[in-house]
């Protein structure tokens, strides 16, 4: 674990097509924080819900069993959250990472990507995250298709901009 800013910082991201990983990663190359990539375990049988955007669709459990981490997400100062937006909300992963690790008295920013309906995605993610100080929050719309290299920017200044308020 690092230390930047005086401050341990996590970042903590699903993604399904790598906008979202894209974002993770220059925030994080920034802030040198530590990078949590939430995995779905893949389980045969369960619950299963279909969300679908634009002709693709993905089976998957609202709130999926994730992969074990292999670091410990109370330990960090700062946590910047990350989600592409799923019908309106936050992806499934998201949710069972917020259950999990039931986070209390942490510094959060959050950020989103999205194809032009963000739905009330921070709103949500707010609420369910209300124990915590939430430090900023920012959306991406469609990263890669936008241009790779201005939103690894956009995110990297933001990350610091956010790092430098907690100073
Ligand atoms: C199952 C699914 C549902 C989606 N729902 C929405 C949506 O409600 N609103 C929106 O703007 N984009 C939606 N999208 C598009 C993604 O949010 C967008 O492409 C995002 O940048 C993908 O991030 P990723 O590459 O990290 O997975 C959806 C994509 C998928 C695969």
């Amino acid at each position: 674990m690092s230390v930047e800013n005086g401050k341990n910082v996590l970042v903590v991201y699903y993604s399904h097509d790598e906008s979202t990983k894209s974002i993770a990663e220059s925030i994080a190359g920034e802030t040198n924080a530590d990078l949590l990539e939430l995995k779905p375990v893949e389980k045969s049988g369960g619950r299963k819900v279909k969300y679908i955007w634009e002709g693709e669709s993905v089976s998957m459990d609202p709130v999926p069993d994730l992969e074990p981490f292999l670091l410990d997400p109370d330990s960090y100062d700062l946590i910047f959250i990350g989600s592409p937006v799923w019908a309106m909300s936050y992806a499934p992963p998201v949710e069972s990472f917020i259950r999990k690790t039931k986070l209390s008295n942490k510094n959060i920013a959050l950020f989103c990507t999205h194809e032009g309906l963000m739905g009330i995605v921070f709103q949500e993610l707010m609420s369910k995250l209300s124990e915590n100080k939430i430090v900023g929050a920012i959306d991406f719309y469609d990263p890669i298709g936008s241009g790779v290299k201005y939103a690894a920017n956009a995110s990297a200044n933001w990350a610091r901009q956010v790092l430098k308020s907690l100073s």
